[in-house]
């Protein structure tokens, strides 16, 4: 007997992560930034003003020193967000089954969210779920993704019917997974303290966000609700309160912080507190062993194995601290690839 039409209809699945150059060289590197500093989702200025400061001053000076960041982090499989991303997308492939097509792009730079899409629709896939490998929402990573799918799918002559995954900072499978690898370094010593650190924004991109007035950068998020769902500072600290469950800390032995602000003479405030100013004042506390989570990225990059994993160590330990350790990403650890097809499944 012929198969019905409807059993062989096919899931699209587009895994998305932020990008990387090409390569850890200046010139790469300043392709990069240039696209990713002028996206008006990160950078929200006018755009008369955004392309010559950054184009033009601003990327030009950072790229040469990005560079020599880029190449501490590079390996022989090159940049760490952009192999941990394919070898996620060939697990959860595998995991789904051939029901399911999973494509894999970044919003900037290689492999671009346009060539992804196009293998869902080469491969007649009957919908798409996007899924942007961001737990937390926010408008200037997640918001910035689902503008290009969008700008990308609108001009198609078909546009396919699509559904995003816009946050998971509560997801059971996701906390499980970090919890495991946090563990698997508890389990190896005694740590005084706990310190999750999260990639910050500019306070105001919260506060452009917030429902009905809701989000004031204070209290409000202490508990994670529907008024604050997609508040992204509310999210960080519910992901934190759900690690720390799991983890068994109680509220004094852990701390939620935020990192990587971008230096600008706008001097324009960042969430709070500053991951580098929050560990500087622990050793004189009497905090000399902290283990650091950074939730807010799925994948080792730049921002975890560089800025956690290396500079915030060297700054505790100046700081009189003794050890300092970074419990790797999730990477394409199988019990994540579990959590994503799940996700999936139930999307
Ligand atoms: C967690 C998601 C991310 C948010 C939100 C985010 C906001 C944001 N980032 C910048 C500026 C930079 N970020 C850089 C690197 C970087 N950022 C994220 C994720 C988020 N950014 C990742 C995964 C990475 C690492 C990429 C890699 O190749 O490993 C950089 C580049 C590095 C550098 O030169 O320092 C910049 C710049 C802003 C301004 C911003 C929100 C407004
Ligand atoms: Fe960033
Ligand atoms: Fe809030």
């Amino acid at each position: 007997m012929p198969t019905p039409t409807s059993a062989k209809r096919r899931i699209g699945v587009l895994l998305v992560n932020l990008g990387t150059p090409d390569s850890p060289q200046t010139p790469d590197v300043r392709r990069y930034l240039n696209e990713f500093l002028t996206d008006a989702r990160v950078i929200d200025m006018p755009a008369a003003v955004r392309y010559p400061l950054f184009q033009g001053i601003v990327v030009p000076l950072r790229a040469p020193k990005s560079a020599k960041i880029y190449q501490q982090l590079w390996t022989e499989r090159g940049s760490p967000l952009l192999y941990h991303g394919l070898d996620l997308q060939r697990l959860v492939q595998e995991k789904l089954g051939p029901e399911y097509v999973v494509a894999f792009g970044m919003r900037y730079q290689k492999p671009s969210i346009e060539k992804a899409l196009e293998e869902l629709r080469d491969a007649a896939v009957d919908r798409i779920i996007v899924l942007p490998l961001f737990p937390q929402y926010a408008a200037a990573s997640t918001g910035s993704v689902q503008e290009k799918v969008m700008e990308i799918v609108g001009k198609w002559w078909v546009v396919p019917s699509i559904s995003f995954i816009s946050t998971f900072t509560d997801d059971p499978g996701f906390i499980a997974s970090f919890a495991t690898l946090g563990k698997a370094e508890m389990a190896k010593r005694d740590y005084d303290h706990v310190v999750f650190s999260y990639h910050g924004i500019p306070e105001r991109h919260v506060l452009k966000g917030s429902f009905k007035g809701y989000c004031q950068l204070g209290k409000c998020c202490n508990t994670y609700n529907k008024n604050n769902r997609y508040c992204y500072r509310a999210q960080c600290f519910e992901t934190s309160r759900l690690l720390a469950k799991e983890l068994g800390l109680d509220e004094d032995q852990y701390t939620t912080s935020f990192q990587s602000r971008l230096q600008s003479r706008l001097r324009d405030p960042w969430l709070q507190p500053y991951t580098d100013e929050v560990l500087k004042g622990m050793p004189a506390k009497g905090i000399k062993n902290v283990l650091a989570f950074s939730p807010a990225f799925v994948a080792d990059c730049l921002e975890t194995t560089i800025e956690v994993g290396l500079e915030f160590k060297e700054l505790f330990e100046q700081a009189g601290g003794e050890h300092w350790q970074l419990v790797p990403s999730l990477n394409a650890t199988p019990q994540w690839a579990d959590a994503v097809t799940d996700m999936i499944r139930r999307n």
